[in-house]
Formats: structure tokens, sequence, C-alpha cells
């Protein structure tokens, strides 16, 4: 039976591969479509073998090894390990697997209606979401989608497997995607509003806010004045930003209320400007109780108790930066590879609470060296761990490069579109001292770093890319 499916998908394979060259438009076939439909059968028969091969196996159990297999080569048996027995579960998800994958072939031959596979890719859409498997998976990297309402409520169990989750992808990737955070959809959308507002000011208006030292990191950053990179030597950073600027301008919001450091607000400019500063006090009010939360998911991830981090966050020492990346010439990026909307870097703090129209262009590290395109997914808030928590943690957290780049081509036009997003970036409380957290060293030498004050750390980090 296993040879009957691997036949038909081999006559599938070889049928479908005849057409390519149609397919690419670089050699025309008037026997194209009767042939794929060939290959969409034979498809369709190796699906439906698959599907009685399980049956058979979930009705009788595995088959025994056959006397053949098993007087094989003696040192090639030594070495492997017998087959896993798969268990009912497993069968059964791969008879659910199958049947779905049975409706494409079967829609393109018609002999499924269309209809039913618009509701069985819902139904698998539906399915990921809920079990968290959807999100970004792509060269040994996982970008899990976490629902967080599980967290949020008083249930223990609940919030205990929602921080585990939490916390592994803080530990494998350092990136994951939150959705049902707390905080609505239209909040967001009405600070990307703001945000595309305020952008669109006279330039000269948005001077009168700039951002002056890296103690206040507070204020209008005009395009190419900042350039992230992982270097601190100041000549790599000045030769760095005259070749590769980042297209990009920002506009950084601090806490309010610090002495000496007041937030640079348009308030003054107009009716707009008053809306503005209204609306981003509280959206870094909201934003610091989203970051409070995933602090306690960690606290609870790594066995502690669920405020243990609280005395660090309370401060809400945090940086909201409105982000808008203009359009740009195609021809920018098609001439130059180095061209980067934002270059890559590690973010400073904790975690980062990130808030991303849907151009996309962000882009993640794999552990394969590759670059993985964080894909927008709406209603979501993308979180990622900073050097800061890596640190703290004795690096048992990774804290991830990511860039941003052009976005997918979309064909139409000789530019790429303009893209908006929005960082939170948290920090521990700035008189906080920062050391190895209990539990992720074993004696005081496998202490990796010596204990920093968190806000000399930031001022530190912030100094070498201004
Ligand atoms: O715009 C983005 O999606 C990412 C921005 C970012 O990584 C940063 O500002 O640190
Ligand atoms: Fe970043």
């Amino acid at each position: 039976m296993e040879l009957a499916e691997s036949s038909a998908l081999g006559m599938y394979l070889v049928l479908e591969g005849t057409t390519m060259l149609h397919d690419m438009n670089i050699y025309f076939v008037s026997w194209y479509t009767p042939i794929l439909l060939e290959a969409y059968k034979f498809w369709f028969y190796a699906i439906c073998i698959a599907i009685v091969r399980t049956t058979l196996i979930l009705l009788r159990g595995p088959a025994e090894p056959s006397p053949h297999s098993s007087s094989t080569d003696v040192n090639e048996k030594k070495e492997k390990d017998p087959e896993p027995i798969p268990s009912t579960a497993s069968l059964l998800n791969q008879l659910v697997i199958d049947s779905l994958n049975l409706t494409i072939p079967g829609s393109l031959l018609g002999w499924i209606p269309y209809i039913l596979l618009g509701q069985v890719v819902a139904m698998v859409m539906s399915d990921t979401q809920q079990h968290g498997i959807a999100g970004v998976q792509q060269d040994d990297l996982t970008i899990p989608l976490i629902d967080f309402s599980p967290f949020l409520t008083d249930d223990e169990s609940s919030k205990k497997a929602t921080a585990a989750a939490i916390l592994h992808a803080f530990r494998t990737s350092g990136f994951l995607y939150l959705s049902n955070t707390g905080i609505p959809p239209s909040t967001v959308q009405t600070i990307f509003n703001e945000s595309a507002h305020f952008f669109a000011r006279p330039e000269a208006q948005k001077e009168l806010l700039s951002w002056d030292t890296p103690q206040s990191n507070r204020g209008y950053v005009r395009f190419g004045r900042e350039k992230v990179t992982q270097s601190s030597d100041p000549d790599e950073i000045l030769r760095l930003r005259a070749s590769n600027p980042d297209y990009k301008e920002t506009m950084e919001i601090g806490r309010e209320g610090v002495a000496g450091m007041p937030n640079k607000w348009p308030e003054h400019f107009d009716d707009d400007g008053k809306r503005f500063t209204a609306t981003m006090r509280a959206f870094h009010d909201t934003c610091s109780k989203l970051h409070m939360q995933v602090m306690r998911a960690i606290a609870l991830g790594m066995g502690y108790d669920e405020g243990f981090f609280d005395g660090f966050t309370d401060a809400a020492d945090n940086n909201l930066r409105l982000l808008h990346y203009p359009p740009v010439l195609k021809k920018v990026f098609a001439d130059n590879p180095d061209a980067v909307r934002a270059g890559a870097h590690s973010d400073y703090g904790s975690i980062t609470l990130l808030f991303q129209d849907d151009v996309g262009g962000l882009e993640v590290k794999s552990p394969r060296d590759t670059w993985v395109r964080a894909v927008p997914i709406r209603d979501t808030v993308v979180v990622n761990a900073g050097d800061l928590l890596a640190r703290w943690s004795n690096d048992t957290i990774k804290s991830t490069n990511h860039r941003v780049v052009q976005p997918p081509d979309s064909g139409s036009g000789d530019m790429y579109p303009r893209r908006y997003s929005v960082a939170y970036f948290c920090n521990p409380n700035f008189d906080r001292t920062i050391e190895a957290l209990p539990g992720t060293f074993g004696s005081e030498s496998e202490k990796k770093y010596a204990p920093i004050n968190s806000g000399d750390y930031l001022t530190m980090r912030l100094a070498a890319t201004f």
C-alpha cells in the first residue's frame, strides 16, 4: 500500500513537472490542461491511499516488521532506533489532515465543490489559531502566536500554561505574537491615526520638538539621524549612517513627570497637538499595564511568585516610539542590497511591545543565520526580549536581532508604500540594579555579567547610536 501511495504521488510529481515550463511562460504546450488534470487525479489517489492506510493501521495496529526487513544488515540495524509506533492521537490527527488535504485536488478537479475548500481553509486557520500553532515557522525559527486571555483570568492552571508558552518563546526565538492582550484594536487604530497625522506635520514644526539627549530620549528624530546597529564604534556608526541611512523618522515619548526631562509635546501647536498629547499619554499608561502583565507571565514561567517583577516595572520607565517609514523607490532597494528601513539590531531594554500595520517588512534573524519575515498578524502585538532581559536572565532568554526592510513586492508602481509601526520599549525601573536572576546560574562563577544599574545601561546604549 505504501508502494501504491508513493507511485501515485510520483506520477503526480512527474506529470506536474512536465507542465512547469508552461507555467513559467517559457514553453507553451497544447496538452497543458489535460496533463495537469491527470496529475491532480494522481494527487487525489495518493491521498486516498494514505487515508485508507492510516485507517487500517488505526483498526488493526501497526504492521509487524517483515522477515525481509529484519534480516537486513546487522550493522545498520544496530545504529538505527526502531521506528516509533505512532499513537492513536497522531494517527487520527494525520487522518484529519489528509482528509482536509484531499479537498485541494478534489476542488481543482471539480469533484468537491469549491465552497467546501473555503470552509476547510477557514477551519484549519481557526484550529491553528486556537492551538497557538500559527505565527511564523521558518529556518528553525518559531515565533508562536499566543493567546494572552487565559493569563488574564484567575485560573491558576491556565495562567501557568500561558506563562510557560511565553517563557518558552523568549528562551528559543526571543519573539512571539500576543493576541487578546486586553488593549482594544480600536485603541491601536487611534494611535496609528494620530501617528500618521503627527508625521504629516511640516518638517520645520517637527524639528521644534527635536530629540536632544540620550539621558532624556524624548522628542522627534528626523529621517537618517538614528542608525541602529550592533556596533559601538562611533566611526563605524558614522560611516554606516552616511552609506545606508535608516529610511525612517520617529517620535520618542518617555514617562511623564520626570524632573528635567519633559516630553516634547505638540500640544502648544494646535488642537490636533492637544489631542495627540492626551492620546499618547493614555497609551503610555495602557502599554505599561501590559508590560507589567507580560513580566508577571515571565515570573510565573520562571517559577517565581507572579509579582516578582512588580517592583521592577511599577515606575514605567518605558519609551513609546512612533515610527514612520516613508514611501521609497523600489529602485533604492534593487540597486543597494544593504538598503534598510531600519538596520539590524537587538533592542536594549527588557521587552518590546511592537504594533505593526499590515504593510510588512519586519524580519527576525533565524538560528540558521537567515532573515525570516515576521509577517503582520492583525490584532496581535509582537513581543520580543531585549538585551537587558537577556543579561538579567544570564542569557537564558534571547534578545534576537531584527531589522526592517522593504515589504513584499505587491507588483504595482515603482515605490514601496509607507509603513507605520509603534514600539513600546519596556525597561526595569531605572533605579534598580540588574543582576543574574535566581535559578539562572549554579555557582557565582556562572554569572556571566556584573550587576548594572538599569538607567545607566540604557543611557549607555542610546548614547552609542544617536
Ligand atoms: O518598525 C518595526 O517593525 C520595528 C522597529 C524596531 O525594531 C525598533 O525600533 O527597535
Ligand atoms: Fe527593535
